[in-house]
């Protein structure tokens, strides 16, 4: 297997908060290197000496490194890394210059790396997603093929967290729902929705390079008939109501956006909520009910969560 490292220069009192991260995005292993390590005393436990080089060391704050193998949703992983320490602003917890740089392949190559392990999946009953640069051909009757070229967006479709939300629309959606899709990233989520048959889908998204990506998706699958993307901070100013929010952001962002999604839910609508780590299921499942959303399932694929909850009673 291959990996690459990710290294964070932060300060102090975020390392403990970045380590958790780190964890929950599936490092397994930590690397901390604070100068305040070079002027310590060691203890001289069995005549061991500690030979530090203080060139490995940042000359102030923390580096912290961790490794993450090289799959098909390394860029994800890294986006939601990203994510989640921008979050601890939300704590009022010092980051400091806060810079994350990516090695082993060069950021340049890293960007294009993954391609080579994102092939074609099948990811549900009905639903495969292929790389636009793979050749595929239909392998059954009515299935139904998603290709996207994600560029640095987030969603080729792999990840889990995506995964879990399209095997909840392909359950929980009827014909004809119109769906609002929070966090489109790639816009993979619409477009397997429209696939599915969606009467109309809202696509939306913070980021400008998100947005431009689900476009680029949205005609690449011919579904721009059904399909409109725009820019957005979650479902502010969206003045209409949805059968189906879709939602894969991150447990902390599920919370932000739980009481307004219940808002625009008609009534008897469905929230399929993902990106929620296991230790955080029960924040989120408490912050839903609190809002009255009914819990109706609970999926899970690895570490990750995908809650469906219902705008009244089930
Ligand atoms: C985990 S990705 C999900 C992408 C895609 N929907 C999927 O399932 O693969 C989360 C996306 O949410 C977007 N996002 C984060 N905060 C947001 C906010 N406040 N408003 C809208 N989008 C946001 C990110 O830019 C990112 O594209």
């Amino acid at each position: 297997m291959k990996w690459s490292e990710i290294c964070i220069h932060t300060t102090q009192e975020a390392v403990e908060a970045i380590t958790n991260i780190l964890h929950e995005a599936g490092s397994s292993g930590v690397v901390i290197e604070d100068p305040l390590d070079l002027v310590k005393d060691w203890p001289q436990e069995f005549s061991e000496v500690y030979d530090l080089n203080p060139s490995d060391y940042p000359e102030e704050g923390v580096n912290i490194k961790a490794y993450l193998p090289v799959n098909s949703f390394l860029g994800e992983t890294v986006e939601e890394i990203k994510q989640s320490i921008n979050n601890l602003f939300v704590y009022d917890i010092d980051l400091g210059d806060n810079t994350i740089t990516i090695s082993e392949v060069n950021e340049e190559e890293w960007a294009t790396a993954w391609k080579k392990y994102y092939k074609p999946v099948r990811l549900t009953d009905h639903i495969t997603v292929t790389p636009t640069w793979e050749e595929y051909q239909p392998q059954f009757e009515g299935e139904k093929i998603i290709e996207l070229d994600p560029g640095m967006a987030f969603g080729t479709g792999t990840h889990p967290t995506t995964v879990l939300c399209i095997q909840a629309l392909e359950k929980h959606m009827k014909d004809s729902d119109h769906v609002l899709d929070v966090g489109t990233g790639t816009g993979v989520l619409s477009i397997a929705a429209a696939k599915l048959g969606a009467e109309s889908v809202l696509a939306v998204d913070l980021d400008e390079v998100a947005v431009k990506s689900a476009k680029i998706n949205v005609k690449l699958n011919h579904v721009q008939d059904k399909v409109s993307v725009k820019q957005n901070n979650l479902a502010d100013g969206i003045d209409r109501q949805y059968d189906i929010i879709v939602a894969n952001l991150l447990a902390e962002i599920v919370i932000r956006l739980a009481k307004d999604a219940y808002d625009k839910l008609t009534d008897g609508g469905i929230l399929i909520s993902s990106g929620i780590i296991k230790q955080k299921e029960l924040e989120v499942r408490q912050c839903l009910e609190k809002v009255g959303f009914t819990l109706i399932e609970v999926i899970e694929q690895e570490d990750w969560v995908a809650m469906i909850a219902k705008k009244g009673e089930d």
